[in-house]
């Protein structure tokens, strides 16, 4: 495995160690997402490793820039949530953010096919064992996808996110 991958994600085990992801240690989470980057390039997968580091450890941007570089560090930030308490207010002021990101800048495409990744790692996991998170992502996913969807960026997982909030109709 890729060195720089390796490295990000031994910092982001050592940085969300005793957190937890329902019964399950906070990793477990980053390497499902990290695996559905896959397809998506080192970068993607550094960054899927990364993506909760600056949101729920004190990691700094400065420190993942001198780290992994600018655009590992960029892609971290854009995805970070702010601090708001209230998860409504919280998510709309990262929508907006995620927006006005122009895909053409390789941080910002990175930074939206991991935020796509991550919602539908939280999808799947919360489908099988988790309905209010399910209930919740289902409410919030025509605001998510209107902000965070750009064509042909990485349409087999938004095929599956779409499918699986909105399960077609028994026949
Ligand atoms: N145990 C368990 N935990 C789940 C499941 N789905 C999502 N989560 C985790 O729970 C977080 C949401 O926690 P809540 O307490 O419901 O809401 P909060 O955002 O107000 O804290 C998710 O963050 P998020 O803000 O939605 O995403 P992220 O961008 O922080 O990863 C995700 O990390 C699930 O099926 N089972």
């Amino acid at each position: 495995m890729n060195n720089r991958y390796l490295k990000a994600r031994t910092l982001a085990r050592s940085r969300h160690s005793g957190q937890y992801y329902g019964d399950l240690p906070y990793h477990v989470h980053l390497e499902a997402v990290s695996r559905l980057a896959t397809p998506f390039g080192t970068d993607a997968m550094i960054i899927a490793q990364l993506h909760d580091v600056m949101e729920d450890t004190e990691t700094t941007v400065d420190e993942l820039a001198s780290d992994f570089g600018f655009l590992v560090a960029d892609a971290v930030n854009y995805m970070t949530d702010g601090k708001l308490e209230d998860r409504a207010k919280r998510k709309d002021m990262i929508n907006q953010r995620l927006s006005s990101l122009d895909a053409d800048e390789e941080s910002a495409r990175l930074a939206l096919i991991v935020k796509a990744c991550d919602r539908l790692a939280n999808v799947r996991a919360s489908k099988s064992s988790s309905e209010r998170h399910y209930d919740m992502y289902k409410l919030e996913h025509a605001s998510f996808k209107e902000a965070v969807y750009r064509k042909g960026l990485c349409e087999a997982i938004w095929w599956e996110l779409d499918n699986l909030i909105e399960p077609m109709s028994e026949q």
